[in-house]
Formats: C-alpha cells, sequence, structure tokens
C-alpha cells in the first residue's frame, strides 16, 4: 500500500495581468510507500512546494489525482487530510496566539478530543516547552519551524510532510529536528521532506525523486542512485595519433576523444584505476598525461536538472 500516490498531477497558476501561464507541474506521476523516508529534491521553482500544497489541501491542482493513505483527495478530502500533516514552508503565524494556544486550536480544527491531545509532550519533543506561553511573534525563526512540526502533528497523522525543513535553522537545531524525525519515523510514520541540501536527502532519505521544471527526472532508492556516484572517468593524453580505441582498452567502457585521447569509464566496484593503467601499458603507446574525472552526488543531480524540460 502506498502512503502517497500521485498520477498525471499538473498545475498551471494563471498569469494575472496580462503575465504568462505559469506550468508548475507538468504530469507528476510518484508512489510513495507507506513507512518510507522519501526525499523530493530539486532546485528552487521545480514545482516541489506546488506538489506539496495540493497534499496539503492549499492549492488546487489543474488536472491529475492524488491520494493520501488510499483515499483521494476530490473524493474523500476529509480522511485525506487527516492522514497528512505538513509543515510548509512559509512561516505564516497568528503572530498573537501562544505556541500552546496554536496547538490546541489546530487539535479542536481535527476534533481532537481534549483527554487525547498531547500539546505538552509535542511542545516538549520540539524544545519549545519553556516557550508554550509566549507570544508566537517573539519566537525565532528556527522555533517557528518547530511549533509548526508540532503544528503538523496534533493529529498523529501516519504521512508527514517536510517542505524544506532546515531553511533558516542552525546547525544544533538542526540536528535535534532530524533525531526527532528519525525518532518518529522509526515509530512508523511515513516521511516526505523536500529540500536542495542533497547531503541531508542523502543521509536521511531511503528513496529520492529529483524533480525539475514540473518534472520527475528520477525517482529510485537512494543506494541505487549513489551507484552512479562510484562513476570515475579516466582521461590518458598519448603522444601518439590514434585512429580506434586500443585494443588492450576495448574491455572497459573507452571512447577516442580526439586524435590523442581516450576517456575510461570506470565503475569502481568493477574496475579500478590500475586495471586501466596495466592496460594502457600493454598498448605499448606513450601516455603524455593522465587525468581523472570525479562523479558526486552533485553531477548527478545537475546532469539531471539541466537541458531537460526548459520550456514553461
Ligand atoms: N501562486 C503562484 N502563482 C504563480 N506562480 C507560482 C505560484 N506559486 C509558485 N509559482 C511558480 O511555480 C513554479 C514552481 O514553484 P514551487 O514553489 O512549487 O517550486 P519549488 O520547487 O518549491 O521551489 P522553492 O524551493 O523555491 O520553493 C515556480 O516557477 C514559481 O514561480
Amino acid at each position: 500500500m502506498t502512503a502517497i500516490e500521485i498520477k498525471g498531477l499538473t498545475k498551471i497558476y494563471k498569469g494575472k495581468g496580462g503575465a504568462p501561464d505559469k506550468h508548475a507541474i507538468k504530469g507528476i506521476d510518484l508512489e510513495i510507500p507507506r513507512g518510507s523516508m522519501f526525499g523530493l529534491l530539486g532546485p528552487n521553482g521545480a514545482g516541489k512546494s506546488t506538489t506539496i500544497n495540493i497534499l496539503a489541501g492549499l492549492v488546487n491542482k489543474t488536472s491529475g489525482s492524488a491520494k493520501i493513505w488510499g483515499f483521494d483527495v476530490d473524493e474523500n478530502p476529509r480522511n485525506a487530510r487527516v492522514n497528512i500533516g505538513v509543515v510548509p514552508q512559509e512561516l505564516l503565524f497568528d503572530a498573537f496566539f501562544t505556541p500552546r494556544e496554536m496547538l490546541e486550536v489546530q487539535a479542536g480544527m481535527y476534533g481532537v478530543p481534549k483527554a487525547e491531545r498531547r500539546t505538552e509532550e509535542l511542545l516538549k519533543a520540539v524544545h519549545l516547552f519553556d516557550k508554550a506561553d509566549a507570544y508566537s511573534r517573539s519566537l525565532s525563526g528556527g522555533m517557528k519551524r518547530r511549533l509548526l512540526l508540532a503544528k503538523a502533528l496534533v493529529h498523529n497523522p501516519p504521512v508527514l510532510v517536510l517542505d524544506e525543513p532546515t531553511a533558516g535553522v542552525d546547525i544544533e537545531l538542526r540536528q535535534q529536528l532530524w533525531d526527532y524525525v528519525r525518532e518518529l519515523h522509526a515509530r512508523g510514520t511515513t516521511v516526505v521532506l523536500t529540500t536542495h541540501y542533497l547531503e541531508e536527502a542523502q543521509e536521511l532519505c531511503d528513496t529520492i525523486a529529483i524533480i525539475n521544471h514540473g518534472e520527475v527526472v528520477c525517482c529510485e532508492p537512494t543506494a541505487q542512485l549513489l551507484k552512479r556516484i562510484d562513476e570515475k572517468e579516466v582521461i590518458i593524453q598519448f603522444t601518439e595519433t590514434l585512429s580506434a580505441v586500443p585494443a588492450p582498452l576495448m574491455h572497459f567502457n573507452a571512447v577516442l576523444k580526439g586524435e590523442h585521447q581516450i576517456a575510461v569509464q570506470i565503475n569502481q566496484k568493477d574496475a579500478n584505476v590500475g586495471a586501466v593503467l596495466a592496460a594502457v601499458q600493454q598498448t605499448g603507446l606513450t601516455i603524455n598525461d593522465i587525468s581523472t574525472n570525479e562523479t558526486d552526488l552533485e553531477d548527478i543531480f545537475l546532469q539531471l536538472t539541466s537541458n531537460k524540460g526548459k520550456a514553461a
């Protein structure tokens, strides 16, 4: 069973005052399994918040469908809503409510009976108990974000979605925030987070979808995505003029690059630079220069988010 299932989701924001319409998302399909820690990665403006805000009921989709915990957001909006808690990116607050009041009001909106409310427990969990009765406007950005996290949890939803949760949160508090999110995940909550910090997604998420210009450009288990990082390119410059890849290098993934240069892609699990060098020796050719290029998640991300779907 999926926690979230999105099919052919699109969103067009109507242009105001003669501005062109904005196709913010262009037919997204996503299946987020129950129990996963799922990362939605993408550059600014990719469509992450729009997708999340549709799930949160804050933005109306243009077409397509979305199910939360098996409930269609159109056909069964109430059931869809109680199964998700969203921590939005924007720190929007009613400045005159205290954190305690805010959580109580939210619990009331979700119909959580007084006896089942967890206001104090949640405030403690997000390290805001000492601010329980302070005006929310006096809280720092990081505190506000943690308060929004507590607010998203008042109805104990099985799916927690965090939109750029660590924006404006300092390193120490970021660690605390992740410890708590990890704890919720360990207790069975499905967690979906958007971020443009690759390392954060890599460290926390079991599956990563990369979204760019309103389209999903890849969605795979983090370990699989990271395997691509094991690729390394060795570039060998020979003195002699070459017309083809020399025979000893043919069983590697080697290509001729110009008259003097060969580029060999090696997956570090299958081969190593030493093996390539041994094969180069066997060619009997004279090496002029050797260099290597490492690939990292940043490269993969750039590769996947460049030259794709640039048109609006
Ligand atoms: N209310 C709106 N009206 C018009 N255009 C919008 C609106 N909200 C978002 N957009 C546009 O839709 C596109 C997707 O925006 P969205 O906020 O979903 O991206 P994002 O991936 O979350 O980026 P960021 O990390 O910067 O928030 C952007 O080009 C944005 O300018």
